[in-house]
């Protein structure tokens, strides 16, 4: 009888299986059935191929202009379904929501480094919903307003390095959050690893098989890292809080919050649950990747369009409302380049794609989509999407830190607005480019920041003496 060995049998059982489901979904084209249109495909790989695993939304944006509000691509296992319009994403993730709220499977990342426990990428279940009612307990609309004083220093700070240091402000704001070394380097990993189609054992389903090989495989050995490096991550910022709570220190947190508010009825396993939902929303947002990349996206703008900047005091949050310009500039600011461009959801076989960055380049009708103009959001007579509602996702899945979030950039903007001039570089020109990775952050760029006046930084100076963190 031939005798295979375990990865020749692994193989001709991926190509078997591969074949076979790209027969399928041939034959089911060839039988007219209502597929959504997509790129041309082949027999055995259809057309996934097309979707190219770096900074895959530009090439989502060219398809839609091809194909229209629905593109479907299959192949090697895999179906995705990219919803263009955000009249599709409503039908499809808000007012169903309950049937696609699924995460696809990520094997290395999520299942052998054990990122699969945190709430991003948690299966829509009772452990997913658990995470979200912590989360929920600790960034509520109502709960963040106990941010507020944190926030206003935090962004106070940030003005006073920048006044002191401003040529380095590319790395302030990491120091500001606390981002160690660890913490900075556990989010590039994390960041690469959970691109859509970064492992091949994601991108193949049958490939999951191989994580069934000897520990002594490369792939094992980066993946015995990667658990190490989440799980130091995840525990050393709660065992900090936790000590410092058992000798009355610890400062407003998510952690804080919800080790010291009343249990949450009705859920066991509380501490690991309450660590893990700290450790995911750190990992996801308030860690500094998605505020810190829409700051230095800011920065980065006003130093493109020095004529827009203009304010006469240091802001505090409730000053908002009084402000209508500056939240032009923010949504404009997330518009114009979404740092989170995708955010994926599963249902029954099908990755569903919100193509996020064709509905934020969706024509107003009056002004260039591909150009930074923030009065589109101040012209009534024209009516663009308000950015808020797609930058933070969608249906049950959408950002449970988007109220702390938008608090944070407010806060962090308007001071950034009212103390300084933001100016192009001495020398050359900023040519906008921006990195890889899932949270897709501006590469570093140089420009000149100056005090608005000598009185202005005087201010940040005295405000910055009243911080208490
Ligand atoms: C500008 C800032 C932010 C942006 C643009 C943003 C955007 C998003 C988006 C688009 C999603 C949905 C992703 C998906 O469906 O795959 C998401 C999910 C999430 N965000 Fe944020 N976020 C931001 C800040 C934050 C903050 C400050 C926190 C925590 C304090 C946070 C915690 C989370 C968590 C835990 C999830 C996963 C939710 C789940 O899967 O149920 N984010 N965010």
């Amino acid at each position: 009888m031939l005798q295979l060995n375990p990865l020749a049998a692994m193989v001709l059982a991926a190509v078997s299986g591969l074949w076979l489901l790209s027969r399928r979904r041939w034959k089911s084209r060839a039988q007219g059935n209502p597929l959504p249109p997509g790129p041309p495909s082949k027999l055995l790989i259809g057309n996934i191929l097309h979707v190219s695993p770096k900074q895959p939304w530009f090439k989502l944006y060219e398809y839609k202009k091809q194909y229209g509000d629905l593109v479907f691509f299959y192949g090697l296992g895999n179906n995705v379904l990219v919803l263009n319009t955000m009249e599709a994403v409503s039908d499809l993730l808000d007012k169903r929501g309950n049937i696609y709220s699924h995460r696809p499977e990520f094997t290395v990342v999520g299942e052998l480094m054990a990122l699969g426990q945190s709430m991003p990428l948690l299966p829509y279940g009772n452990e997913w919903r658990a995470h979200r009612k912590l989360a929920h307990v600790a960034l509520s609309p109502g709960a963040v307003k106990q941010y507020h004083e944190l926030q206003e220093d935090l962004a106070a700070l940030l003005n006073k390095a920048i006044l002191n240091k401003p040529e380095e402000f590319f790395s302030h704001y990491i120091a500001q959050v606390q981002l160690s070394i660890l913490a900075h380097e556990t989010m590039d990993m994390i960041g690469k690893a959970t691109v859509p189609g970064a492992y091949l054992a994601d991108l193949i389903p049958i490939c999951k098989l191989l994580k069934h090989l000897p520990s002594w495989f490369p792939f094992h050995k980066e993946a015995r890292l990667g658990r190490a490096m989440i799980d130091e991550f995840v525990t050393k910022p709660y065992e900090h809080v936790k000590h410092d709570l058992s000798v009355g220190e610890a400062k407003p947190s998510l952690t804080q919050r919800l080790l010291s508010s009343e249990k949450v009825e009705g859920l066991d396993n509380y501490e690991h649950r309450v660590k893990w939902t700290a450790g995911a929303s750190a990992m996801y947002g308030a860690g500094g990747e998605t505020t810190y990349s829409t700051v230095l996206l800011y920065i980065m703008l006003m130093a493109m369009h020095p004529e827009i900047q203009s304010a006469d005091r240091l802001p505090v949050i409730a000053d908002r409302s009084q402000m209508p310009y500056l939240p032009a500039v923010t949504k404009e600011t997330m518009r114009w380049h979404l740092i989170l461009p995708l955010n994926d959801v599963y249902f029954k076989g099908t990755t569903v794609l919100p193509n996020v960055w064709a509905i934020a380049l969706e024509s107003d009708g009056k002004y260039d989509p591909e150009s930074f103009i923030p009065k589109r959001f101040l012209d009534s007579s024209i009516q663009p999407i308000d950015p808020n509602l797609y930058a933070f996702g969608f249906g049950r899945r959408i950002c449970p830190g988007q109220y702390l979030a938008q608090n944070s950039l407010f806060v962090i903007m308007a001071n950034l607005a009212s103390a300084f001039d933001i100016f192009p570089p001495a020398e050359g020109k900023i040519e906008p480019s921006f990195g890889p990775n899932l949270v897709s952050y501006p590469e570093p760029f140089k420009c000149i920041i100056k005090p608005r006046s000598a009185s202005k930084a005087t201010l940040v100076e005295s405000r910055a003496g009243q911080c208490n963190v």
